[in-house]
């Protein structure tokens, strides 16, 4: 059995401990459903296997958040970003409550839907990250999308296409109701960027990659590796 004891982790002070942050919410694209995913994932074992098989302590709120107070009565599109209030205030507050859990030395693992949280799991990993050792996180994307569109190159005004481009700097916004509260501390550098299993990509996004000189190991790629 592998057990955390038989890893050593570099990074971590508390290498035993897990934190686990959950939040079901759907609004970064338009269709219900990815936001059950935590809640299924918990009830079929995924945090008891976690504990009993691999050894962690959890340290979780055994709460799924959704968030539901953060909600706007109004959520008008903005800059062609559909529901910007709402995918801003959910992925804050996710920030805060990553960055707790990571600042204490420990894994986190987030569990969500849809990928709009990842500003959230990042923005509040990389702060953390600054402030225990004093460097910028790297971030390896494993995902058929890039979701590095910028509110204007993306043809879907959806946000889980645009994580990346805010969390990068690559998008900005000065309102801090949306994402004008993801601060530089907040932020990944495109140096220490690098995507594998890309399949999905916009034509936008392509030149932004090449643009920005980004490192991306496609599916094609991947196949060529394996062959
Ligand atoms: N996380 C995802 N499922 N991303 C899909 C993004 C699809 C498309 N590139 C868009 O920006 O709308």
């Amino acid at each position: 059995m592998t057990t955390t004891s038989m890893i050593q982790p570099k990074f971590l002070t508390k290498p035993d401990e897990l934190g686990v942050v959950a939040v079901g919410f759907s609004g970064g694209q338009c269709k219900p459903g990815v936001d059950a995913a935590p809640s299924a994932l918990i009830s079929s074992g995924l945090l008891t296997q976690l504990h009993e098989e691999l050894g962690y302590n959890l340290n979780h709120d055994n709460t799924v958040h959704s968030y539901k107070e953060l909600m706007p009565q109004n959520d008008p599109d903005y800059r062609g970003m559909k529901n910007p209030l709402a995918v801003s205030a959910v992925t804050q507050k996710l920030s805060e409550q990553v960055y707790n859990q990571a600042k204490e030395g420990r894994c986190v693992l987030t569990l969500g839907g849809d990928h709009s949280i990842a500003i959230g799991t990042i923005s509040g990993t990389a702060k953390a990250i600054r402030e225990r050792l004093g460097r910028e996180m790297a971030v390896i994307w494993v995902d058929a999308h890039a979701d590095i569109n910028t509110p204007e190159s993306s043809e879907s005004g959806n946000i889980h296409g645009m994580p990346v481009a805010f969390l990068t700097g690559l998008a900005e916004e000065k309102r801090e109701d949306i994402f004008g509260w993801i601060k530089d501390d907040n932020k990944i550098s495109v140096k220490k960027l690098v995507y594998i299993g890309l399949r999905d990509i916009d034509r936008g996004e392509k030149k932004i990659l090449r643009e920005n000189g980004i490192k991306a190991f496609s599916m094609h790629d991947i196949d060529r590796q394996v062959a």
